[in-house]
């Protein structure tokens, strides 16, 4: 198996603080990480390294092969689909479904004068088919629900056919309903051997799609557990992680915690 992401020793410094500090995390491409943590904890750092926005201040980080530093990152963000609030923030509302989608092809947002080939436009309508919102393929993007944004978001990050994956927060903010039903795709995309590499980061053990294979838990900037999921997703790591007392349950290929 090949390594998609290789980070050795990665510490990333904002004035005195180490908001990273000495991470050594190695992702296969047929593995799916979620990455759990507390606010602050670095989860966002972590995939900014990850997608080469910033680099580390010590330590080496290699995604896709490809050593931050010594390659070219222009080069590398498209083998890398990310849906995240900073991506999410950078789409008109005025902007359809399917060109939300369809414009990750030439990386912008808005779609202006770039030409698209009819390959794209089925890929578009296909992955607007796997997350259930064809429907809504003509449908301006500032007047779906944040469930249904979620979705467009996701589709969008699948577009360039990413040899890794990068979801921040993707249950963020959806009701009971809405979560279980991305849940459901992302379930489907993880036990795809097609699908790339993923590494999903949330706040919540329920928000871990069936499918997903390792954790990786970070407190104050520091690994505290890494590993398969079952191995990892202990009460008492996760109540380290936390910094609360937690009872952990699995219920088959989901998970939940609550306060002991
Ligand atoms: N440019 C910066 N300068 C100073 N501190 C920073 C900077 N960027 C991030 N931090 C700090 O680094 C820490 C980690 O931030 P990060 O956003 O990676 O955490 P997170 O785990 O994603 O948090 P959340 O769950 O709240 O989104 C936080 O304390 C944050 O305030």
């Amino acid at each position: 198996m090949a390594e998609v992401i290789t980070f050795d020793d990665v510490t990333v410094r904002r004035g005195e603080k180490a908001i990273l500090d000495g991470v050594s995390w190695h992702v296969a491409d047929d593995e799916r990480w979620v990455v759990l943590g507390r606010n602050g904890a670095g989860k966002t750092t972590l995939l900014q390294i990850a997608t080469g926005l910033i680099f580390p201040t010590s330590g080496t980080a290699a995604i896709l092969g490809e050593r931050l530093g010594s390659t070219d990152v222009f080069e590398l963000r498209p083998r890398i689909g990310i849906a995240s609030a900073a991506v999410a923030a950078r789409i008109p509302d005025f902007e359809t479904a399917r060109d939300v989608v369809l414009t990750a092809a030439y990386a912008v947002t808005g779609r202006w004068r770039e030409e698209y080939d009819e390959v794209d436009f089925a890929r578009a309508d296909d992955l607007l088919a796997l997350f259930g919102i064809s429907q809504l393929a003509d449908r301006a993007y500032g007047t779906l629900s944040e469930g249904e944004r979620k979705r467009v978001q996701i589709a969008r990050a699948l577009m360039t056919d990413p040899e890794l994956l990068l979801l921040d927060e993707p249950s963020a903010g959806l009701d009971l309903g809405a979560r279980e039903e991305l849940l459901a795709a992302l379930t489907e995309i993880a036990t795809d051997r097609r699908s790339p590499a993923c590494v999903l980061v949330t706040h919540h053990v329920e928000e871990i799609p069936r499918g997903f294979t390792h954790a990786l838990l970070l407190r104050e900037g520091s690994v505290l557990a890494a590993g398969p999921v079952e191995e990892v997703l202990t009460a008492r790591n996760l109540s380290d992680a936390f910094g609360v007392t937690l009872t952990v349950t699995r219920h088959g290929d989901r998970w939940s915690a609550v306060g002991a």
